[in-house]
């Protein structure tokens, strides 16, 4: 088979239009979810309004999407997979290429240049530096200390290159601030205001670097943070992924990814260097987009964890085949119906029956197969943006959100695994990145409600949850009736 690249392409399965050779854009976090979502964005974009709106794109750490779009000429394909139909396209935006840890300096050049206008990022919800119960920039990071240690302007002469995103950005912003070209900074993660989280940790950083008044004037006046919720299920690439391309396409294409149909970006306009027309590829500009962010983290992304948890628990591999058992489909919707609409202002002309039917076809994707392990990884990180402020607003209206307790329940029942709890496959594939420190804080602790509570005084998902009682007391329960009886007890104890 030929490999995928410029001399093997054919235009008419392609996605929009190839950019020209400069780049206006660059991107931090070159994985899966950019390529399927702002990538196809922007290629539609370039169509339909035109600009040089191409992208320099860094990936973090690993070279493997790096090192195979720089083989194929740039080119990758996106696999879309539902139910009625499988199809695939190749997209042409992406310009030049780095990896950030192995040259962040690279990274403040591009920042710095006046050619690029706008900087899009997925580094993930722990890319950020945030910390959430600081509701600042994570002081107790190692790496974010040596950033602040080096200064800005002054690191420059010391020649320390930074190691965090935040430091990076900053070390752009300062570089940049000298030329005063307006710039923005366009967050697609998950994180509720996620625009407003990157201003506070840039804002913050370089004021605790001691940066200078005209830079601090720069990032506050002439760098925009559009907020923005980005909704697309992006899994991960696998064999299967390339095999269908290979058969659809002709071309052998190492990096494509897979996705479904559903596409979803709504953003605030702060752009004050310019920016695509993203509308041409469906993006919606809202001064609502703090209830959109809502929806997706409360609706779809809580929704999600809830069916992984109980899929892994169950040894269950894909979220479809999880969506398939009838009291799953029963918990899933009494989340949402009980737990989480009520906790959200919906944004005007949005249908929650709509919106709910819309989601359920998306649990049925089968040939999507997004797996159960790969949602109920990082869940000290995840579940934080997606429960608890939710659940202390039912608590302290005298409500008990039952099925966000059996999510709680179901994650620490994965990561701690307490006597009783049968583990699966899918459990033990389950990233979890504080897993030392979770069974750190359960100590000697057996019984599961004295393992609950650990976990939460903890402070896992904030300090203001655990001082519910009764929460934690439900939490705790369920997670006994997971060990004792099984998760499918603990599903019906909840619902009711
Ligand atoms: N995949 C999806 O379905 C989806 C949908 C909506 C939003 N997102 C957002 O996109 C992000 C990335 O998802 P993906 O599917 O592309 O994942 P991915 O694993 O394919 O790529 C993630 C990228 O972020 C980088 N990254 C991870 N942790 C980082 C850190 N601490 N600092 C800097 N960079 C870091 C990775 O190295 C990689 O380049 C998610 O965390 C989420 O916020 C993903
Ligand atoms: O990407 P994260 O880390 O915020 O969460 C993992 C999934 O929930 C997420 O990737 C979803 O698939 C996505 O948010 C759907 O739009």
């Amino acid at each position: 088979m030929e490999p995928l690249n410029r001399s093997t392409f054919s235009p008419l399965a392609q996605i929009g239009v190839s950019a020209p050779p400069t780049p206006g854009m660059i991107h931090l976090g070159l994985g899966n979810f950019h390529r399927a979502h702002t990538a196809v964005y922007t290629a539609r974009a370039m169509e339909a309004a035109g600009g040089d709106w191409g992208i320099s794109a860094f990936g973090h750490r690993s070279r493997g999407v790096v090192d195979a779009m720089t083989a194929q000429d740039d080119l990758y394909s996106v696999l879309q997979l539902s139910p009625q139909g499988e199809s695939a396209q190749v997209v042409d935006v992406h310009r030049r290429f780095g990896i950030l840890t192995e040259d962040p300096t690279a990274v403040v050049a591009e920042i710095a240049d006046p050619a690029r206008r706008i900087l899009t990022l997925t580094v993930s919800e722990g890319g950020y530096g945030w910390s959430p119960n600081a509701r600042g920039l994570d002081l107790e990071d190692p790496a974010i200390r040596a950033d602040l240690a080096a200064g800005t302007g002054a690191s420059d002469r010391s020649g320390a290159a930074p190691r965090t995103v935040v430091g990076t950005i900053a070390r752009g912003i300062e570089r940049r601030a000298a030329s005063g070209e307006p710039f923005t900074i366009q967050s697609c993660d998950n994180l509720q205001g996620n625009g407003d989280v990157a201003r506070a940790v840039v804002t913050q950083f370089l004021q605790e670097a001691g940066a200078d008044e005209d830079v601090l004037r720069f990032a506050g006046t002439r760098a925009g943070f559009p907020n923005s919720m980005v909704d697309r299920i992006v899994p991960s690439t696998t064999d299967d992924t390339r095999r269908s391309v290979e058969r659809l396409l002709g071309v052998r294409d190492e990096a494509p990814v897979r996705t479904e149909e559903f596409t979803m970006w709504v953003m605030q306009e702060d752009h004050p260097g310019g920016r695509p027309g993203w509308e041409a590829g469906g993006a919606v500009i809202s001064d609502q987009v703090d209830r959109y962010e809502l929806v997706k983290l409360r609706l779809v992304n809580a929704s999600q964890s809830l069916l992984a948890y109980l899929g892994v628990l169950q040894g269950i591999p894909t979220i479809p085949g999880t969506w398939q058992r009838p009291a799953v489909q029963d918990t899933v919707l009494a989340q949402i119906r009980r737990d989480a609409l009520p906790t959200i202002p919906l944004p005007d002309g949005l249908d929650p029956e709509e919106y709910i039917a819309s989601l359920v076809r998306r649990w049925e994707n089968v040939p999507l197969a997004d797996s159960t392990s790969r949602i109920a990884s990082l869940g000290s990180i995840r579940l934080p943006q997606r429960i608890p402020v939710a659940a202390l607003q039912h608590l302290r209206e005298g409500r008990m959100p039952h099925v966000f307790a059996l999510l709680i329940a179901g994650w620490i029942a994965t990561i701690v695994q307490p006597d009783g709890v049968a583990v699966t496959p899918e459990m033990e594939a389950v990233d979890e990145p504080a897993r030392e420190r979770i069974l750190h804080a359960v100590g000697s602790a057996t019984a599961p409600r004295e393992i609950a509570r650990a976990v939460l005084d903890a402070g896992f998902l904030g300090h203001d949850l655990p001082r519910e009682e009764a929460f934690t007391e439900r939490v705790g329960g369920l997670l006994e009736v997971i060990a004792r009886h099984g998760i499918e007890a603990a599903m019906k104890d909840a619902v009711g």
